[in-house]
């Protein structure tokens, strides 16, 4: 939807302010992403698409539309039936350089308020001691170039044997990334891909990662968690962790030799990468079940590991989530689905590797159609009243068969109630044990 489209629609929709018998009968919805797995959800519960220049009740909308609509150039308005699935500025977790940015900001936060949450270890690395968070510490040590180079460099020089990757702020699925082991390698590249930092539109900036070259294999092969998680609302934060994520596999082995650093099969996990070469298995799509995952580490680490590891992952998607809650817009009509990408280490260590705003609705395969449907289904269910008709005035206090595949993650308004009835301090999910099974 443009700002022109926007500002027309306004003159015109501006005056409603309340959802009026009429429009009781119809709910319409409007999405930019033409996908049998939205529109199948929609139409199952009878509601009618219309463009997004008519009046919409419920709009799926890419960021830009959604960007669009809430600039203040708009003047665009939403009444109280109204809900679209981004938060306006939802960049400031799903942008690399962003959410590290938040997070760095959280931990410093924390630590002034001598919160024991940013407790921090001497890190005997090599030769170098350095220090880390002890708990706070699941984002690879990360930097934004070309403006942190400086500090970056200090950091490579505490360990010069170490592996780091390049990713553009801007791109997504595997574009422009690629592997460092050494800083020649990083000028170099900067000298050949003349004016690297520089696109026709501006600058672009790179986030610079240790890479984590100690990944849990299945298989000999590295593979990454792809996890769903809903949020309703920032202040306070509610948010949701679907059951039903999955592994993505690299097609081959993992290597972690100087020849093999520039193999994209070897170290990305995105589908995107992975569907082109030559061993991908168009039949299971390089894919495994969370379940698959939570049975093959029970019965290779023990339930009490495989148990902590999945409450650690919980763990860190809450706290990246209070990162950034103070800085997102609030804004009542917004909901948003997050993909969370993580990799787990040898260490059985979950890191934060990513977070998608507009997680991909693709299927590559039967299992994969059926689990988005599922998602888009429950979504639906969570983020809309009992009588199915958007209300942002509604409490956002979901059923339990509301939840479907979701568990709350966290919901500090219940917390906030319980705390005053002095039974619980902030409660992350409490069938964290059974989770994902
Ligand atoms: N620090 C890291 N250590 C090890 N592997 C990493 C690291 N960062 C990224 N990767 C690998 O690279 C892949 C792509 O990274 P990332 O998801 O950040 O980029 P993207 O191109 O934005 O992908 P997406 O399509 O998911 O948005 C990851 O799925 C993961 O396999």
């Amino acid at each position: 939807m443009t700002q022109d489209q926007i500002s027309r629609k306004t003159n015109f929709y501006g005056r409603a302010n309340s959802f009026s018998d009429n429009e009781c009968s119809g709910i319409t919805y409007c999405t930019d992403l033409e996908k049998s797995i939205l529109t199948n959800n929609f139409e199952k519960r009878g509601w009618k698409q219309v463009t997004s220049e008519e009046y919409w009740n419920f709009y799926w909308a890419c960021v830009q539309s959604c960007r669009n609509i809430f600039s203040v150039d708009s003047g665009y308005r939403m009444n109280d039936n109204q809900m679209i699935n981004h938060f306006p500025n939802h960049y400031e977790l799903s942008r690399k350089d962003l959410l590290v940015k938040n997070i760095k900001r959280y931990r410093k936060d924390l630590e002034r308020d001598g919160n024991s949450l940013a407790e921090k270890a001497e890190l005997n690395w090599s030769s170098t001691a350095s220090t880390r968070y002890l708990h706070l510490d699941f984002v690879p040590v990360t930097f934004v170039l070309p403006a942190d180079y400086n500090m970056f460099v200090e950091e490579y020089r505490k360990n010069p044997q170490s592996t780091w990757i390049m990713k553009p702020c801007g791109k997504s699925q595997g574009a422009g990334i690629f592997l460092i082991n050494n800083l020649s390698k990083l000028k170099r590249w900067s000298r050949e891909a003349k004016n690297a930092f520089h696109t026709p539109v501006g600058k672009e900036s790179y986030v610079i990662s240790r890479y984590i070259d100690n990944p849990l294999l299945i298989g000999g092969k590295k593979f990454d968690l792809r996890l769903y998680v809903l949020v309703t609302s920032f202040r306070p934060l509610k948010a949701y962790l679907f059951k039903q994520g999955f592994c993505r596999f690299c097609t081959v082995k993992y290597d972690t030799s100087v020849t093999e650093l520039d193999n994209m099969y070897v170290h990305l996990t995105n589908v995107s990468v992975q569907k082109h070469g030559t061993e991908y298995n168009s039949l299971h799509g390089g894919k495994w079940s969370l379940q698959n995952l939570a049975l093959y580490l029970e019965g290779t680490h023990g339930k009490e590991v495989t148990d902590r590891l999945f409450g650690s992952i919980s763990w860190l998607i809450v706290h990246s989530l209070k990162a950034v809650a103070p800085v997102m817009a609030n804004d009542r009509h917004c909901f948003e689905c997050y993909g969370y990408d993580i990799i787990i280490d040898n260490n059985l260590k979950p890191w934060l590797v990513e977070v998608n705003a507009s997680p991909s609705l693709t299927s590559t395969t039967v299992t994969d159609r059926i689990l988005k449907y599922k998602l888009i289904d429950n979504i639906l269910s969570v983020v809309l009243p009992p009588d199915g008709i958007p209300d942002v005035r509604w409490n956002k206090i979901p059923s339990e068969d509301a939840l479907g595949n979701f568990e709350l993650l966290l919901d500090e308004e219940l917390a906030a109630q319980e705390e005053n009835q002095n039974v619980a301090h902030i409660r992350i999910s409490k069938s964290s044990t059974n989770r994902w099974k």
